[in-house]
């Protein structure tokens, strides 16, 4: 029986801690290593019953998400109901935190949650790994939303294997007063190596690997080691677009973090920290230094989206 009540969801951003960037695909996506933490920062999505689909938007940016049916928690309401026969009979709120086009995955985190959501709304029964195996066609990120946790994701990012994790690992997120779009930093990465003359398409690269370094640190459970495997190609073609990130990601590091890295396609910094103490501190002197519009200060893993 369908539920005849609102559900809401939480669900959590990620970051990138390995974004190895391969080959332009004809498809037009870029082959990846890409490992992904699922942090502690999250968007609320509430669905409710009603007689047709609607959704409004609340929250830090909200002018900025589409409330028409290209908002991705929308695409995968309707993606589920074609899915498994239901009419997309629901009104969808999204009361945003994570940062909009801030390399957080938040509306890919809306998408999740909006799946997890309305699933549990119809009461359909269909399990986790399905919602994320269905969800690749909304997003490249959108599966590891739906899952959470620790994952490497390989081919355009979807193809997911659960990772192991040693530990909590601690982060502070410096939130731009803008934002980077993820199209647009990709294309920017093929025309600098095609003016550099390096090779740019699928066809000419190798496909990237997952760092063993980097999987060994998160499975140690070392937070130092980890700092020290961090990677993302897209870091300097990003800094390049959007300058003053390297003042952001200078002040972070100059306040104590082990590490500062793009996360994603930016464009909000990430530092990993020693510790919860340290993570304080760190958010404190990036908010001093004046280098980012606000803080978010958060830990993983954590799992996917969470019924509230
Ligand atoms: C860079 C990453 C790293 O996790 O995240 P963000 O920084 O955007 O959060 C992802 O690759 C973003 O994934 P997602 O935001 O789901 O992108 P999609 O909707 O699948 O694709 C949007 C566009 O990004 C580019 N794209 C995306 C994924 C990929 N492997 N290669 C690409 O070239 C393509 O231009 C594509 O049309
Ligand atoms: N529910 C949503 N929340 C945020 N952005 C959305 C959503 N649906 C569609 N979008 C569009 O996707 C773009 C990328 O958003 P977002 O997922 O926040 O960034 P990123 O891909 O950098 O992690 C936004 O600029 C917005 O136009």
């Amino acid at each position: 029986m369908p539920r005849t009540r609102s559900v809401t969801v939480r669900a959590p951003a990620k970051v990138n801690l390995q974004l190895s960037v391969g080959g332009l695909r004809e498809d037009g996506f870029h082959e990846l290593a890409n490992v992904y933490l699922a942090v502690s920062g999250y968007d609320e999505i509430t669905a409710t019953p009603a007689d047709r689909l609607s959704l409004t938007v609340s929250g830090a940016g909200a002018e900025r998400v589409p409330t028409d049916e290209s908002n991705l928690a929308a695409r995968a309401a309707m993606l589920l109901a074609k899915h498994s026969g239901a009419e997309p009979n629901v009104r969808i709120h999204i009361t945003k935190h994570l940062p909009v086009a801030g390399g957080m995955a938040g509306g890919s985190a809306d998408a999740a949650g909006a799946l997890v959501a309305c699933e549990a709304l119809w009461n359909l029964g269909v399990t986790r790994a399905e919602l994320a195996s269905l969800s690749a066609e909304l997003g490249s990120d959108v599966p590891f939303s739906v899952l959470g946790g620790a994952a490497l994701g390989l081919g355009r990012g979807e193809q997911l294997t659960p990772l192991d994790c040693g530990a909590t690992y601690h982060w502070v997120f410096a939130i731009a007063g803008f934002g980077l779009s993820t199209p647009a930093v990709y294309a920017a990465q093929d025309r600098h190596r095609q003016e550099a003359e390096l090779p740019f398409t699928a066809a000419d690269m190798p496909v990237p690997q997952p760092s063993a370094q980097l999987l060994d640190a998160l499975a140690a459970g070392d937070p130092q080691a980890l700092a020290a495997s961090l990677s993302n190609d897209l870091e300097s073609v990003a800094t390049a677009m959007q300058p003053d990130l390297a003042k952001t990601l200078a002040a972070g590091r100059a306040s104590g973090a082990l590490a500062g890295m793009l996360c994603g396609t930016g464009a909000t910094t990430g530092f990993l920290a020693a510790d919860a103490g340290a993570a304080e501190h760190i958010a404190e002197q990036l908010m001093a230094s004046g280098t980012c519009s606000s803080t978010l200060v958060a830990h993983g893993p954590v799992p996917g989206p969470v019924l509230l």
